[in-house]
């Protein structure tokens, strides 16, 4: 054990009421907006098939010219309460936009710099609506931040020289100011979620995370912020030297998921981040480059995410006009009606207790001990479920989601162990079977016997 000074800050996981809703919203949608949707991944007529907010760099474009596209962005289309409801629609309880991605431009309007959307054809405060607009829905609002600017003079990527230091020491406190003002200006909001601090630059200021993350969260009481955000003094991120996790979910996950049979990682709270095409977080024009996800992969990701207690953040990319290209649009509009009927298996479900079987998977709900849902993608050929839970457990009673009054048919194999019969099953969409225990006083409890 080493003795870690700036480590972690609170102790987890936290079982306070704002931690509790972020943990029950479970589905979120990720908004990538930035100058990066104008040009979306073509420059002089060149598509460039990295992502798109990487473009600046991809195609070697000299930060003068790029930051030229300031005055360009004039997202006519932009419509926040349109967009609050295809949310809405979606089945999302939380959403994390962009304040600031790498490029450094503002979708606020910001007193620490004139890079921001001010200083734009739009000119008024998007983000002020885009918060305003998905609070009315009853969507949570968290503020995505990159700590990494290519846009401010005083980024350095490491701190070599004392000039490097001086430089670096202007860029905390200007990052600490925009934050400051961020949470000033939105106060509504419940998270941030910090990125860009890989770098030996933030690596060696694991003191001022640590000291960012407690004045943050001493100025707004129950904020959550991810585990991106820390370093400890020793450069460890995410987690500290001692493997304790930093800030309040773990944000390692991004365009991944851990293998569905893990029980490690439902130890912490933890997050998934997800493109719909294979790695494009802005908008791209081209969507042709790479494989675009279906709504039933993408609704197999949120549920594998719940029954592991993770969240499941899917990621858009409007327009430089400020619309959403039609797939989006489409598969925000099929994740929805899935979310319509078999919601109740993912708000404020985890993970069950119980090890993974080959229909699919297990979510419990966190307010009844004794309901168990099996979310199913993959029907057996006989029809069987195969069930093994806990030892003693005893099912009362079997039911699909779709048709809560008729039982199904239930064999017992074993102790805990059982079939649960659904042959007809129509739908080609996943599908809930419910699953009802006795509860553990009941007296039809199979006392283990005793030999
Ligand atoms: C390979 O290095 C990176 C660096 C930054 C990212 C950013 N993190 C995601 C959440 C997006 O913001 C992406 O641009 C992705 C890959």
């Amino acid at each position: 054990e080493k003795e870690v000074k700036y480590g972690q800050i609170t102790e987890l996981p936290r079982q306070d009421d704002a931690m509790k809703k972020w943990r029950s919203n479970r589905f979120g949608q990720f908004i990538h907006w930035g100058l990066y949707a104008i040009p979306g991944g073509v420059w002089k007529g060149k598509t460039y098939e990295y992502a798109a907010e990487f473009l600046k760099s991809s195609a070697g474009i000299s930060t003068a010219t790029w930051d030229s596209l300031q005055y360009q962005f004039n997202p006519i289309k932009f419509n926040a309460m349109a967009w609050a409801k295809m949310a809405k629609a979606m089945g999302v309880k939380y959403a994390t936009i962009t304040t600031k991605h790498h490029e450094g431009f503002c979708l606020w309007p910001s007193e620490y710099t004139d890079f921001d959307i001010e200083n734009t054809p739009y000119g008024k405060d998007l983000l002020g609506e885009f918060i305003e607009a998905y609070n009315a829905e009853g969507i949570d609002v968290s503020l995505y931040y990159s700590v990494l600017d290519w846009h401010h003079p005083d980024w350095r990527y490491k701190l070599n020289s004392e000039e490097d230091k001086e430089a670096f020491e202007r860029l905390k406190i200007f990052t600490k100011n925009q934050l400051l003002e961020l949470l000033d200006r939105y106060p509504t909001v419940k998270g941030l979620w910090f990125d860009g601090t890989w770098d030996q630059c933030w690596k060696d200021n694991g003191q001022f995370s640590y000291e960012l993350e407690k004045k943050l969260k001493e100025k707004h009481p129950g904020l959550v912020v991810n585990s991106r955000m820390r370093a400890d003094e020793y450069g460890s991120r995410h987690f500290d030297s001692n493997g304790v996790l930093m800030g309040d979910y773990e944000s390692g996950y991004e365009r991944r998921l851990p293998n569905p049979w893990d029980i490690e990682v439902t130890k912490n709270d933890w997050e998934c981040c997800m493109t719909i095409p294979e790695n494009q977080w802005g908008y791209h024009k081209d969507w042709t480059l790479t494989h675009i996800k279906t709504a039933n992969e993408l609704i197999e990701m949120l549920v594998q995410c719940t029954s592991q207690n993770g969240n499941f953040l899917l990621n858009f990319g409007p327009t430089g006009e400020g619309d959403f290209r039609e797939e989006e649009v489409k598969l925000a509009k099929e994740i929805g009606d899935w979310m319509d009927d078999n919601s109740s298996a993912i708000y404020n479900c985890g993970y069950a207790g119980l090890k993974k079987q080959g229909w699919g998977y297990f979510t419990q709900n966190n307010d009844s001990e004794t309901t168990i849902n099996m979310v199913v993608f993959n029907k057996p050929i006989n029809g069987k479920y195969r069930v093994k839970l806990n030892k003693g457990s005893v099912i009362k009673k079997a039911y699909l989601l779709s048709k809560p009054d008729k039982a199904l048919d239930l064999e017992e194999i074993s102790n805990g162990e059982y079939f649960i019969e659904a042959k007809k099953v129509k739908t080609k969409d996943p599908f809930v079977i419910i699953i009802e225990l006795e509860n553990k006083d009941s007296k039809k409890f199979h006392q283990k016997a005793l030999t």
